[in-house]
Formats: C-alpha cells, structure tokens, sequence
C-alpha cells in the first residue's frame, strides 16, 4: 500500500473516503495527509475527528505523497494544479475525483506524463455504500490501479471502466442518489397528502427502497421481472405504473441521466 497520501481538497467527498480508509485499517490514520484553499477550520475538525494530518501547507502535504487525490470542484482544479505542480514528480499517481475532467487535462497542466487515476464516487461512500467508477489514464501501472481499488473498496464497490466511459458513469452512479432522494422527496409528499403523518410515511417508505434495491442484488431477477411480480391484474400497481407511463418517467429519467452525462462531458470541455 502507499505510504502516504494526500488529499487537495477537504469537501464531503474528502471526507467520505478519509472515513473509510481510516475506518478499514488499510492505512494508519497518520499517512494520511489533508490540504485545502483557505478553511482552517474545516482541517482542524477533519484531525480531530479522523486523528489524520491535516496542514494549510501544500508541500508539507504533498512532499513524500505517494498518491495525491483531487478533490476540488472542477472550476477550482486549473489553480490547484498550479499550486501542487512544483511539488508533483512522475514517481507520484494523481487520483481525481472531479465530474468531467480528463486524466490528460490533468497531466497537461501539470507537465508531465504521469499517472492519473480518475474516479467517480458516490456520497454513499459516507456510509460505506458507495458506488465508485475507476478508470485509469496513460502511464499508470497496473499495481497504481490496484491500490486505487484497494481504497475505494473501503467505501463500496469498485467498477473499473474506460475513460469514455465516465460520463455515464457520473450520470448514473455520481449523480444516481440525487434521483432516487428525488423520488423519496414525492413519495413522501404523497403519502402526506394520503394522510400518513411523517414518521410513520419515512419508516414505510425508507424500507420499502431499501428493501427494493436489496430484492435488486439478493435475487436474480430483472427489476422487468421483479415489478411484474407486484403488480395484480386490475390491481393498484397497474394503475399506479400506468399513470407514470402516461407521465413518461420511464423517458424523463433516461432524459436525466442523458443530460447529467452530457453536463460532465461540458465540465471536462470548459
Ligand atoms: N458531492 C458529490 O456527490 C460528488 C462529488 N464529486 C466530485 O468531488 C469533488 C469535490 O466535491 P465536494 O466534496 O462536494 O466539494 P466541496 O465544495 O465540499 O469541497 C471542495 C474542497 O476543495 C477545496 N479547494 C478549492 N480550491 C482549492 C485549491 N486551489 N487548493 C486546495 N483545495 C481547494 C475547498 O477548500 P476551501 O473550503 O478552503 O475553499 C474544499 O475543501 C468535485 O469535483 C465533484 O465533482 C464526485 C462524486 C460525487
Ligand atoms: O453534481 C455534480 O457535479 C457532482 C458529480 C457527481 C455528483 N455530484
């Protein structure tokens, strides 16, 4: 495993992996580094909570780094590529972690053919349940692509993908929690609506997508199969899918995710 790490950037998704990696034992809490623009106090309750290093100095956090994650948003990454860059050697791999950009803008800026590893989580990861894409650039080894697997395992699953590939991946997986708290927000408006009072309206429709996505991996049925399975011939469900077909959700979420991949497509391009 690397030695040290280091992460630019100390938002929610900084955070999330920081807990898992430290959580998972896979390294010890002071390997790991954290740097950020200006909040001291957000790196002051990131060493508190996670006993890791945290610094407003960007080569003390870089310098000896085996690994340096990008965890910026993308409009930021141009200024803190040129903050790192006199600290950056080819020996190091760069692991981004930002919708869109490319790992050959990132070697570009920085100047060199390294490795870059890019990587798209989920805020899932937080609680260990994230879904994280991996793709890797030019130059980065096979071994550097492992131990990037290594750590984002200790949030999740890890799908491994082609570059091209990440847009969609950001659609469905990096933006994928949005749509379904989106539908749950509905939901629990309906239920309201209904008559429920809230407590009773989250307990029943918090299990109910849980139970869901786990009926998804416990059983080999095709989610098609799975909401025939519920639906009674002149029952409730048929008229509740009917009004959504009429409402063409099944094509408003195709939509969706259509545009989330084309709005990562324009973050990488601007
Ligand atoms: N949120 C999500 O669901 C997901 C986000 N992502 C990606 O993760 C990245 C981070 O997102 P998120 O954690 O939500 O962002 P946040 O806004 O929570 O955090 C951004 C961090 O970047 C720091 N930063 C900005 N500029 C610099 C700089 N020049 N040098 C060092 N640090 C800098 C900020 O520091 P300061 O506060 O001091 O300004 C802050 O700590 C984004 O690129 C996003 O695309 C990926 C997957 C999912
Ligand atoms: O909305 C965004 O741009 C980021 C990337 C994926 C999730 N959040």
């Amino acid at each position: 495993m690397f030695k040290k790490i280091a992460f630019v950037g100390a938002g929610s998704m900084a955070e999330a992996l920081i807990a898992g990696i430290v959580k998972s034992g896979v390294l010890e809490p002071n390997q790991i580094y954290v740097t950020n623009r200006s909040n001291q106090t957000r790196l002051q309750e990131l060493t508190q909570l996670y006993a890791i290093q945290s610094t407003s100095d960007t080569e003390t956090a870089i310098s000896g780094a085996e690994a340096i994650f990008l965890a910026m948003k993308p409009k930021d990454v141009v200024g803190a590529l040129a903050e790192i860059k006199p600290f950056v050697s080819k020996d190091k791999v760069i692991i981004s972690i930002l919708a869109g950009t490319e790992t050959k803008f990132i070697a570009d800026q920085l100047g060199m053919d390294l490795s870059v590893i890019r990587a798209m989580p989920n805020t899932s990861a937080t609680i260990g349940y994230g879904a994280t894409g991996l793709t890797k650039g030019a130059f980065v080894t096979e071994e550097q692509i492992q131990l990037a697997r290594t750590l984002f395992e200790t949030v999740g699953t890890v799908t491994i993908v082609d570059e091209e590939q990440m847009h969609t991946v950001t659609a469905v997986a990096g933006s994928g929690p949005a749509y379904f708290y989106y539908i749950v927000e509905a939901m629990e408006e309906a239920a309201k609506k209904g008559g429920l009072n809230q407590v009773d309206a989250k307990e029943l429709i918090y299990q109910t997508i849980l139970g869901a996505a786990e009926m998804l991996k416990q059983t080999d049925d095709e989610p098609a199969l799975l909401r025939k399975k519920i639906t009674s011939p002149g029952g409730t469900t048929e008229r509740g899918i009917k009004t959504l077909e009429e409402h063409s959700v099944k094509e408003a979420i195709e939509a969706a995710v259509y545009q989330a991949s084309n709005r990562s497509k324009e973050l990488g391009e601007n």
